[in-house]
């Protein structure tokens, strides 16, 4: 049987990254820059006032007996204006910040430094040397500068940067859309009371949530019945997108189908993974979109998804850095489910004394839903690993991080 690594890198090693689109800026969030970012302008674009307060020339001021001579107000400059005055010898301007730096000014003093004698005068309580409190234009960003780099990945703190520069549409390597397909005669929809022998169809929302999380789009294609011509038309449906996610039906019953629809219409790459739980996952394709066949049990099809689709949707969405991080953690109590393959061990992982402890989060089985309630972390057990004494400090890998009570408090 494939261990996980091998079946994961025999997975990556079919994907390969979508095509690049213009995307409007706003919706670029989670995607990867698809060419360099060069600033055609320069930012700031004038050199402006860092504070509320006057423009002057630094020569004027001569603090004698804490203040200086008066000078007179010849106007002022909010941010969005641009002065048509200059700054004479013994006069100044009141700026805002923001505010273009008026000609002949050298210098920002903040108004808290100065004393208003009327409405028109004022004295200056320090000196303000040359420059002070003035941001160059060119400060941050030059003209012809590399900005941004082909290949990052955009966030909130790049999309303000494109924003700054104007970059209203951003190529990009764009959003893998996501095929998920229920499979098997017992499946109702959710909003459906329960009939004997059936089952609401929790998977394909499970999913659709998770393909979220993941930045792709998932799109809920529906069920097919456990017959070769239901499914056959479902899997050439979902053939339309970039990834077919299908739960159930890929183990060893009568009904199992999804293996036998990939010889038939695509290929299969592989079957089957030293995991639990999850062990009958399979990948293939359907003509030349990749099929990740989930194994049925909803702990199953949630714990292969994070650790194959997710890496598979930032692969085809251009990404290098597939995968979630692993920490070290602290048991707190002992574990005794035993497993001769690898075991993902749903927990719940948070700070404890400034150490990660880990709290498993009840029953194991791969049909129990409500071990993945409040489950942020799956532990991995080694393959043939005995049971684990409360204290035993094993790796997790991190779905989503513990929250810290104060900043200061892990630091
Ligand atoms: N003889 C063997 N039987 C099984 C083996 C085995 O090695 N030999 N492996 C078991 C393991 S482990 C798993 S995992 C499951 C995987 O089965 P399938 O992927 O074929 O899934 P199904 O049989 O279709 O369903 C399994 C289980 O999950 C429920 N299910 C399916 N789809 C959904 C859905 N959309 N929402 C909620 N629940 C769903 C289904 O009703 C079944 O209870 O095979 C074992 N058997
Ligand atoms: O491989 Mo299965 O998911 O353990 O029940
Ligand atoms: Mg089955």
């Amino acid at each position: 049987m494939l261990s996980v690594e091998d079946a994961l890198s025999q997975m990556l090693a079919k994907i390969t990254a979508l095509p690049t689109v213009q995307v409007s800026l706003s919706e670029a969030q989670g995607l990867l820059l698809a060419t360099d970012v060069i600033a055609q302008e320069e930012m700031p674009p004038f050199a402006n006032s860092a504070m509320d307060g006057f423009a002057l020339r630094s020569s004027d001021v001569q603090i004698q007996d804490g203040q200086s001579s008066p000078l007179r107000i010849i106007g002022e400059v909010p941010a969005g204006s641009v002065s048509t005055k200059t700054i004479q010898p013994g006069t100044t301007m009141r700026i805002m910040t923001g505010a273009p730096i008026p000609p002949g000014a050298d210098t920002v003093l903040q108004v808290e430094l100065t004393r208003l004698i009327d409405d028109q005068h004022v004295t200056l309580l320090r000196e303000s040397a040359p420059g002070n409190n003035i941001r160059p234009a060119g400060e941050d960003m030059q003209r012809g500068q590399l900005i941004l780099s082909q290949g990052t990945e955009i966030g909130p703190w790049e999309i303000g940067i494109l924003a700054a520069l104007g970059w209203a549409k951003v190529p990009v390597i764009r959003r893998a859309r996501v095929a998920i397909l229920g499979t098997g005669d017992e499946l109702i929809e959710i909003d459906q009371p329960l009939q004997p022998g059936k089952i609401r169809n929790s998977n394909s929302y499970l999913l659709e949530a998770a393909v979220r999380r993941a930045g792709a789009i998932p799109f809920r294609i529906g069920v097919a019945l456990d017959t070769k011509e239901s499914l056959r038309a479902k899997l050439l449906e979902a053939a339309r997108y970039d990834l077919i996610l299908t739960s159930g039906g890929v183990s060893v019953g009568e009904f199992d189908l999804v293996k036998q629809m990939m010889e038939e219409q695509g290929e299969i790459n592989f079957w089957r993974i030293n995991m639990r739980p999850g062990k009958p996952v399979a990948f293939g394709h359907i003509g030349q979109v990749p099929l990740l066949g989930l194994p049925g049990n909803p702990v199953s099809t949630a714990v292969t998804f994070e650790l194959f689709g997710g890496p598979v949707i930032r692969k085809l969405q251009g990404h290098t850095r597939l995968y979630k991080p692993q920490v070290e953690v602290i048991l707190q109590d002992s574990f005794t489910e035993t497993a001769s393959r690898r075991h993902f061990v749903r927990a719940h992982v948070d700070w404890q004394d400034g150490q990660l402890v880990a709290q498993v989060t009840g029953a194991q089985g791969s049909h129990i839903l409500t071990s993945l309630r409040n489950a942020n972390a799956l532990l991995v057990i080694p393959e043939n690993s005995g049971a684990l004494p409360a204290g035993s400090r094993v790796r997790a890998l991190m779905l989503t991080w513990p929250e810290v009570a104060s900043v200061l408090a892990h630091g």
